[in-house]
């Protein structure tokens, strides 16, 4: 499913937050979201998932306005992993995920077979079967994540939005959800914050800086020594790993008003 997002802007407390935003997923497309901290990659997100209403622009999903589906259209076509999304209440594992399933059933919400194969197909996707009747509360922070991320695939979206995916997730679930995520399918939108997974993991990265998109396109051709200078502030060797050949950047942090670059360990 192709996502169009037109000239968003946002508004929060009469600041602008987002400004002009455009950018195109095309179907089965993973599209990443890098930006320095503050810069409007989770106002972006919340936008596509409805958390928050532009004040001008359109997010279109194949054409259709997002914002004038019902709650319950949207989240059949469209699954999100929000940065903050802790439950406050104490469901185990598989009742999380299986909120999931919500818009695939009747008002009267009588899970069906189909729905609990969906469930256990996901927690079995990250890893996580053996923690479906933990309470979630109880569970580690990538245990969480892992079970977050088993809720949003049990909805079998067609767009799926993860904002920073592999937060508390080490190295090795890091690589792998980034790699399910990639071959599950729906078109995804992702803010990460290591450009060397963004660019190992994505087909267009779409820098935002100050509220707006600054540059989008190929990993490598986005990262330029320029950009990562101006926007990030770090200078960036690139050196090829060793096993793919793919280039890999090293930072070193440059200071804010001319000097030497601190070489960071
Ligand atoms: N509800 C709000 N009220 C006031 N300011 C807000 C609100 N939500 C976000 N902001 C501000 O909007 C700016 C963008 O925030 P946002 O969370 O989108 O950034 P981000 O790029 O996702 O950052 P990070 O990488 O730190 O997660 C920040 O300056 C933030 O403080």
């Amino acid at each position: 499913m192709r996502v169009d997002i037109e000239g968003l802007a946002v508004d929060i407390a009469g600041t602008r937050l987002l400004e002009d935003v455009t950018l195109r997923a095309g179907s089965g497309r993973v599209v990443g979201l890098v930006g320095p901290n503050g810069s409007g990659k989770s106002t972006l997100l919340r936008c596509v998932y409805r958390a928050l209403r532009p004040a001008a622009g359109r997010v279109l999903l194949d054409g259709d306005d997002l914002h004038a589906l019902t709650a319950r259209e949207g989240a059949r076509r469209l699954a999100a992993l929000p940065q903050e999304s802790a439950s406050e209440f104490d469901f185990t594992a598989a009742e999380v995920v299986a909120m999931g399933r919500l818009p695939h059933q009747s008002a009267a919400g009588r899970a069906s077979a189909a729905d609990a194969a969906a469930c256990a197909a996901a927690l079995a996707q990250v890893r996580a079967a053996h923690l479906a009747e933990r309470g979630f509360l109880t569970l580690s922070g990538g245990e969480k994540q892992r079970v977050l991320i088993a809720r949003a695939l049990a909805q079998q979206p067609r767009v799926l939005v993860l904002d920073e995916p592999t937060n508390h997730l080490d190295i090795a679930q890091q690589l792998e959800v980034l790699a399910l995520v990639r071959g599950a399918g729906p078109t995804v939108l992702a803010a990460l914050h290591d450009l060397n997974l963004a660019a190992g993991h994505c087909d267009v990265l779409c820098v935002v800086a100050g509220g707006r998109v600054v540059a989008s396109g190929p990993p490598h051709d986005v990262l330029t020594d320029e950009l990562l200078a101006e926007v990030f502030g770090v200078r960036a060797h690139r050196v090829p790993h060793p096993a793919t050949g793919a280039p890999h950047l090293l930072f070193d942090r440059l200071p804010p008003t001319g000097g030497t670059p601190d070489a960071q360990p």
